[in-house]
């Protein structure tokens, strides 16, 4: 049986749940692609902390020469994480043609097409099926199942860190810090955890799946992402009282020809799929103009989950080699697609307002909505912690273009403060 010798960068939570899965499975992954895996070589920062977790036979090492020189290894799997240096180190990889599978989000978010490009160059596969919504196949999904569907929308929970922390303080009423921590010591954070509360992890999943479902090329910048941290307890029970659980959500769409993506907490009807997804488990929701609405689901962070999906780009890999197809891009759908009018993106809002206690605030409100055209379904009015009026609306549908007004205009009100703004799934 001929084997095909693997390299390690990262023996971290990914890294380990790989090695652990491919010493494992081994017999499984031998029977349906006919070669044998073997981890050859593995390369983290401190190699005396994680000699202990190396089998016998495994050289354990600082050095990336030793994966990049070494002419037996033919598979890399990049689980080290950041764009730099592990844009430098994949460009390497692919150069002295190596396949190469990584879960790196960062990466491919920002640099993607550029290492796709060398990786044809080289005939070498790129695969990253585990950068997204780790556990789920989401990635193959849309390449294979919706090749031929126009796809209209994916929205959903592409982050189990955020996920996780809001469960925890919806649930049990956990406070922020305390389950951040314990998302931290489970994994399901990344290393600085400041891109998952913030939004940008969610962001970078989002760009990488509009680069599968539309074949556009969207950047970060062009996107509007919010994270969690301004989300207080009186906005997540606010929201219950209305029939609401806050989610952060991704959400694409394809509107006039062009391609809408924003992150950000979401109010999400208690009876709407979304809703029920709890701790790190993730959702993508897709929606095909033929297929209609379709739901995926699982664990979005965590080891095993995610080396199981590292594991299926190995092996699609390794057919690959034993096929002699390897080169084809794991995406190769390209669109082009024009700027989204901000009238054209509508959606109802959550408001959460803070006035002064004097009278004419709530006429003043009024009278703002009235001039941008907006108006409001439910009211309340309640007390901030500082005893100043709150106010929290739910509002009809308004365009991105009439919040943006709404923002300008309370900006110039010094009675009335916006605290939140949050879009409302219907
Ligand atoms: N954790 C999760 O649930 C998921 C993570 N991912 C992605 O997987 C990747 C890995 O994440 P995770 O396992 O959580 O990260 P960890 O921080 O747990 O592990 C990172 C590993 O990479 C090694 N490493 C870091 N920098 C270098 C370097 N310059 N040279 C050599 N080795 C290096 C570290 O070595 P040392 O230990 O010696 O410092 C460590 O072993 C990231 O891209 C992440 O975004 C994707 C989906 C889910
Ligand atoms: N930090 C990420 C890990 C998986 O991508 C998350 O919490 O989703």
């Amino acid at each position: 049986m001929n084997t095909i010798k693997i390299g390690l960068i990262g023996l971290g939570t990914v890294g380990g749940s790989v090695l652990q899965m491919l010493t494992e499975n081994q017999d499984k992954v031998q029977n349906i692609t006919g070669q044998r895996l073997s981890v050859k070589t593995i390369v983290v920062r401190d190699t005396e902390k994680h000699q202990a977790a190396v089998p016998e036979g495994v050289t354990l090492t600082s050095d990336l020469d030793a994966i990049i020189n070494d002419p037996e290894i033919k598979i890399v799997v990049e689980v080290m994480g950041g764009v730099h240096p592990a844009k430098e180190i994949i460009t390497q990889l692919l150069n002295a043609k190596k396949h190469v599978v990584t879960a790196n989000k960062d990466l491919i978010a920002s640099a993607g097409e550029e290492l796709a490009n060398i990786a044809r160059e080289n005939h070498c596969d790129l695969m990253y099926e585990a950068s997204v919504a780790g556990g789920i196949p989401i990635l193959r999904t849309i390449v294979n199942s919706f090749a031929a569907d126009q796809i209209l929308e994916v929205k959903g929970i592409v982050n189990g860190t955020t996920n996780y922390i809001l469960t925890q303080m919806q649930r049990k009423n956990w406070s922020y810090d305390q389950a951040l921590k314990k998302a931290q010591e489970l994994g399901f954070a990344e290393s600085d955890p400041t891109n998952d509360v913030a939004g940008i992890d969610a962001a970078y999943k989002m760009v990488i799946l509009s680069q599968f479902s539309y074949g556009t090329h969207l950047k970060l910048d062009d996107m509007s992402v919010e994270g969690i941290q301004t989300i207080s307890l009186k906005d997540v029970e606010q929201a219950d009282a209305f029939g609401y659980t806050i989610k952060l959500l991704g959400i694409s769409r394809r509107i006039n020809g062009g391609v809408f993506a924003e992150v950000g907490p979401v109010l999400v009807p208690t009876d709407h799929p979304l809703a029920t997804i709890n701790n790190e488990n993730n959702a993508v929701m897709v929606t095909g103009q033929a297929v209609g609405e379709t739901l995926f689901y699982g664990p979005g962070a965590g080891g095993l989950p995610t080396a199981n999906s590292v594991l299926s780009d190995i092996v699609s890999v390794t057919k690959n080699i034993v096929l002699e197809t390897t080169g084809n891009a794991f995406n190769n759908y390209q669109s082009e697609s024009g700027n989204v009018d901000a009238n054209d993106v509508i959606y109802p809002y959550y408001l959460s307002l803070k006035m002064l206690d004097i009278p004419g605030q709530m006429l003043k409100l009024t009278q703002v909505m009235t001039q941008i055209g907006a108006s409001f379904s439910q009211i309340v009015q309640t007390k901030n912690d500082d005893q100043s009026a709150r106010v929290v609306i739910i509002t009809h549908d308004m365009s991105k273009a009439q919040l943006h007004d709404l923002k300008e205009q309370l900006e110039a009100i010094d009675t009335i403060t916006l605290l939140s703004a949050y879009k409302v799934l219907k």
